[in-house]
């Protein structure tokens, strides 16, 4: 099975999982069901949800909870379990006493082949959503799980100690709460400070204790819902793979990419919801390589920089010349330095087949520059633009911080140009500017662009987690770097 395929046949599973969510509401959409619905779906399950509280609550906060009979909920367990083969179920608030003991008489009849229990005490806004004398039997509840998933809170409570105040008394904790109840525990180090976030798979029973998992820190204010969907993204990977850690590491990748995408929402004004289909939305599947992931979040500034008035103006052949002529006086300029790090890509580069890529690179460069000065430049060289001189100062600044940062910082240029290039093919006939768009329409530069792409990827592959991340802003401040480029050319004169 590839990494990019949904969910297969296990035994007597079809292709795609079934999963039930027990747990409470959020109308504004982030946490509880809805979020289980969400991250089941965006992970290739098909979602379920039996609804245990009405929660009135927005990403600021919890305003009331209204628990429904519990011979209702019974029922609507019922309904499910008497007509649908239940391949994970996922349980998140539980809400009280009474909540806990229907559920778990529904387990012990039921027994779902795969249980994950999220065991939500707190919100993320800091209110109570199982009430204190409920925590015990939340505790009986555990051993009917294939997996617990508490963060640090949650886990003190559970281990009945103290909150973690680092990640190894976290797995401390874990391990006890593993060792008592028989269960085998996801540790969730959200809670803790630093640019790594780290999670632990820990079971006590099994061969491997504990297996840990860092990630890097997104700094966004939507967290709200993250436990509820990565609890709902493990069970339906769970269900489909039937193996815990890759279900984990999965879902992690998963979430830290809809995580980075939270914001963009800009659903309520308190912590908002993560973007549970941004990867879907992106790529039309659920995983592509680092720079796919990149581009993507990219996309909308390749759309701006497509309709900006230097492009579109190319597009249609109504570009002023004098300012195509200065663009190209900063781009005769640009391309000498951007050679220039290309051949100290070369030597950085430790794979023979890279180096070769990169020498070849900077050669091309060179002569596309002076072909540039003998067409449209006549000798003229123009004074630095200040946005020529960013791009080139960003560009030496990442080739000096290490070879990951500066193959990432210089794949912009060739990515956006070959995209724009294919773009504007249909439109080269009898435009003016045609040359230009043939240069960058090429099959041969499409190509050394896709190269440019490969070879990325295999970098950030061995990269570690801080460094790929840092490779994506190099990524993505090239790419800022070069629609101001583009617009820089409309303000500036002709070349002295
Ligand atoms: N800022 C972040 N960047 C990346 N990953 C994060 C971030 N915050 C949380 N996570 C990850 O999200 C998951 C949930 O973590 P957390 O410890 O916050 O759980 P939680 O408190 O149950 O979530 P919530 O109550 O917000 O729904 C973990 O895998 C954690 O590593
Ligand atoms: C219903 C519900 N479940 C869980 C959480 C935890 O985020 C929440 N806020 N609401």
């Amino acid at each position: 099975m590839t990494d990019f395929a949904v969910p297969v046949n296990t035994v007597g599973m079809p292709a795609v999982a079934r999963v039930l969510s027990i747990a409470g509401t959020d109308p504004t959409g982030g946490a509880g069901i809805q979020a289980d619905l969400k991250s089941i779906a965006a992970n290739g399950g098909y979602g379920m949800a039996v609804v245990t509280a009405l929660v009135a609550q927005n990403t600021q906060g919890v305003r009331s909870v209204h628990t429904p009979p519990v011979a209702f909920l019974r029922e609507q367990l019922q309904a499910v379990s008497d007509d649908v083969q239940i391949d994970a179920v996922k349980i998140g608030m539980l809400g009280d006493r009474d909540v806990i003991g229907v559920v778990s008489a529904w387990l012990e009849r039921v027994r779902p082949p795969v249980v994950v229990l999220d065991p939500v005490m707190v919100a993320t806004s800091g209110d109570r959503l199982l009430s204190t004398e409920a925590e015990h039997a939340l505790r009986d509840l555990l051993p009917q799980a294939g997996l617990v998933t508490p963060n640090v809170p949650e886990l003190a409570v559970l281990s009945g100690a103290g909150e973690a105040g680092d990640f190894d008394e976290v797995v401390r904790q874990a391990l006890e709460v593993s060792q008592r109840w028989g269960v085998r525990v996801l540790a969730k180090g959200g809670h803790l400070a630093g640019e790594v976030v780290s999670d632990a798979l820990v079971d006590a029973h099994g061969p491997v204790a504990v297996q840990r998992l860092d990630s890097v820190r997104i700094t966004t204010k939507a967290t709200h819902g993250t436990g509820c969907s990565l609890s709902s993204a493990v069970a339906t990977w769970q269900a489909a793979t039937g193996e815990w850690f890759t279900s984990i590491e999965r879902s992690k990748r998963w979430l830290t990419e809809s995580l980075r995408h939270g914001e963009a929402l800009a659903v309520g004004r308190g912590h908002g919801p993560v973007s549970h289909f941004a990867g879907l939305w992106a790529r039309g599947g659920l995983e592509t390589g680092f720079t796919g992931e990149w581009w993507a979040r990219i996309a909308s500034l390749r759309r701006a920089t497509g309709a900006d008035p230097f492009l579109a103006g190319l597009a249609d052949g109504s570009l002023d010349r004098s300012a195509f002529t200065a663009y190209l006086a900063q781009d005769a300029q640009y391309l000498d330095g951007y050679a220039t790090v290309l051949f100290r890509l070369a030597q950085l580069a430790g794979e023979p087949d890279e180096r070769a890529f990169w020498s070849a690179a900077a050669a091309a460069c060179l002569t596309a520059e002076s072909a540039l000065h003998r067409t449209w430049l006549d000798g003229h060289v123009a004074e630095l633009d200040p946005v020529t001189g960013d791009y080139l100062a960003h560009l030496d600044q990442a080739v000096a911080a290490g070879y990951e940062q500066g193959v990432a910082a210089v794949l912009p240029c060739y990515w956006m140009y070959a995209e724009v290039g294919v773009r504007l093919a249909p439109a080269a006939a009898g435009n003016p500017y045609r040359e230009w768009i043939d240069t960058y329409a090429a099959p041969l530069f499409v190509q050394s662009a896709e190269q440019a792409r490969v070879i990325t990827d295999r970098v950030a592959a061995r990269a570690s987690l801080v460094v790929r991340e840092q490779m994506g802003q190099a990524f993505e401040r090239s790419a800022h770097l070069e629609r101001e480029f583009f617009a820089a050319s409309l303000r500036v004169g002709l070349p002295a």
